[in-house]
C-alpha cells in the first residue's frame, strides 16, 4: 500500500506586486485602464511572480495526461478506444493540434501515458490500463489513485524545478468527457442532463447512452461527494486524478497554470478541494463548448480569457490563450510612463 499523498498549505499570489502593476498601469502611456483585461492579467502575473514588472515567460509547458476510460465500452463518444493511444504516436510526431499552438505559443509539449490502454512505450507514470467503468465500478483503487495523485505531483514537481513559470494541464482520453461531467455534476449539485455534452461530436443516440452513463456514476458518487480522494477512485480515472495532483502542486509550488477545458476543468473542480485556495494560481484560458465547463468556471469564479468554439481539450484552448498572458507581461515591462515620453496625464480640474 502506497504512502497518502498530501498537499502542502497553499499560499496566495503577492498581493503587493499586484498593486505595484496595477500601479504601473495608470503610469503607461494610455487612458487609464484601457487595456482592460490585458491589465488585470499582467497584474495576476506579477503576483504569481512576487515582482512588478514581472519577468518574460521564458517555459512555458503543456504536460497533457493521456488515459483510456472503462466506460467507453459503453459506446459514449463518437470515436474507438484506439485513437487515445494513436494520438500519444501522433503527440511524439508533432502532428496535433496541440504540438502547432504550442509551437505558436512558444511553449514545450510533454506527452504522459498515465492509463492508455495500447503500449505506448512510456511506463514512468503509468497507474494502470483502463480506469473501471464508473457507471457500475470503481475507477481505480485506493492504491492506483494514491499513485495517479503522486504521478501528478511528481510532474509537477519536476517541470517547476526545471524552470516552468507557466503550466498548461492538456488531456487525451477517448471517454474522458462522461468522468468529467460526473465530477463537475457532483461538485457543483447539477442534474446529469445539465452537464452531459457532444464530446467528440456524439449523435442523439450516444447522447442517450452517455446521459445514463452519467447518471448511474453520478448515484455511485453521492455518497463520497465530500472526500475529494474517493471521489477521483469512485468516478474519475488515473489520467484525471494526475491532473488534479498537477494543479494542486502547481499552485503549492507557486506557479501560475493555464486551465483548458472540461476535462481539466473537472480536475480543477477536485484540485480546489484537495489543495483550498489552488484556484488563485490559474487563469481560465477560454470556455469550451461542452455544458458542463460553464459550471466549473461559476464555481471557480473564473472568466475565460477566449471563447473560440473549441472542444478539442489536448491544451489547446489554454495554448491559444498562451500569446495574450506574453503580451500582459511584455506591457508591464516594455510600454513607456507618460513621464518617459514626455506626454501629459489625465486632465486636472
Ligand atoms: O476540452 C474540452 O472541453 C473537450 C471537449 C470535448 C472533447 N474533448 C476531447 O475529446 C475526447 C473526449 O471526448 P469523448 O466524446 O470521447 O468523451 C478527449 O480526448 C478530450 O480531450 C475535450
Ligand atoms: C482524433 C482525435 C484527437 C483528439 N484530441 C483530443 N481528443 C481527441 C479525439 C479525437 C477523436
Amino acid at each position: 500500500m502506497s504512502d497518502t499523498v498530501e498537499f502542502a498549505t497553499v499560499s496566495p499570489p503577492d498581493e503587493p506586486s499586484r498593486h505595484a502593476a496595477a500601479a504601473r498601469h495608470s503610469q503607461l502611456t494610455k487612458p487609464q485602464g484601457s487595456l482592460g483585461r490585458l491589465e488585470r492579467l499582467g497584474a495576476w502575473l506579477a503576483a504569481c511572480q512576487g515582482q512588478c514588472p514581472p519577468e518574460p515567460l521564458r517555459r512555458a509547458r503543456i504536460v497533457v495526461f493521456a488515459g483510456d476510460h472503462g466506460v467507453a465500452a459503453n459506446g459514449v463518444s463518437a470515436y474507438p478506444s484506439e485513437v487515445t493511444g494513436q494520438m500519444v504516436t501522433n503527440f511524439r510526431s508533432g502532428g496535433a493540434a496541440i504540438n502547432v499552438l504550442a509551437a505558436c505559443a512558444g511553449a514545450g509539449v510533454r506527452v504522459v501515458d498515465v492509463a492508455v490502454d495500447a503500449e505506448t512505450g512510456d511506463s514512468e507514470f503509468k497507474v494502470r490500463r483502463s480506469s473501471g467503468s464508473i457507471d457500475r465500478e470503481d475507477a481505480l483503487t485506493e492504491e492506483q489513485t494514491q499513485a495517479a495523485l503522486a504521478a501528478g505531483k511528481a510532474i509537477a514537481d519536476d517541470e517547476v524545478d526545471a524552470g516552468a513559470d507557466l503550466l498548461v494541464a492538456g488531456d487525451m482520453g477517448i471517454g474522458n468527457t462522461t468522468p468529467a461531467a460526473v465530477l463537475v455534476a457532483a461538485l457543483t449539485g447539477a442534474e446529469p442532463v445539465a452537464v452531459v455534452g457532444r464530446g467528440t461530436g456524439i449523435d442523439d443516440v450516444t447522447w442517450m447512452r452517455k446521459t445514463a452513463a452519467i447518471r448511474d456514476a453520478l448515484r455511485r458518487a453521492k455518497p463520497v461527494t465530500a472526500d475529494p480522494v474517493a471521489l477521483l477512485r469512485t468516478v474519475a480515472g488515473a489520467d484525471l486524478t494526475a491532473m488534479a495532483g498537477f494543479l494542486a502542486q502547481a499552485a503549492v509550488r507557486r506557479t501560475p497554470v493555464v486551465l483548458d477545458g472540461v476535462v481539466s476543468g473537472a480536475a480543477a473542480l477536485v484540485a480546489e478541494e484537495l489543495a483550498p485556495g489552488a484556484r488563485a494560481w490559474w487563469v481560465a484560458g477560454h470556455r469550451s463548448t461542452e455544458p458542463s465547463h460553464h459550471l466549473v468556471l461559476e464555481q471557480l469564479d473564473l472568466e475565460p480569457l477566449l471563447d473560440l468554439g473549441l472542444r478539442l481539450g489536448e491544451g489547446t484552448g489554454a495554448a491559444a490563450a498562451i500569446p495574450l498572458l506574453t503580451m500582459s507581461v511584455r506591457v508591464l515591462a516594455e510600454m513607456a510612463t507618460f513621464t518617459d515620453a514626455g506626454i501629459s496625464g489625465p486632465a486636472t480640474d
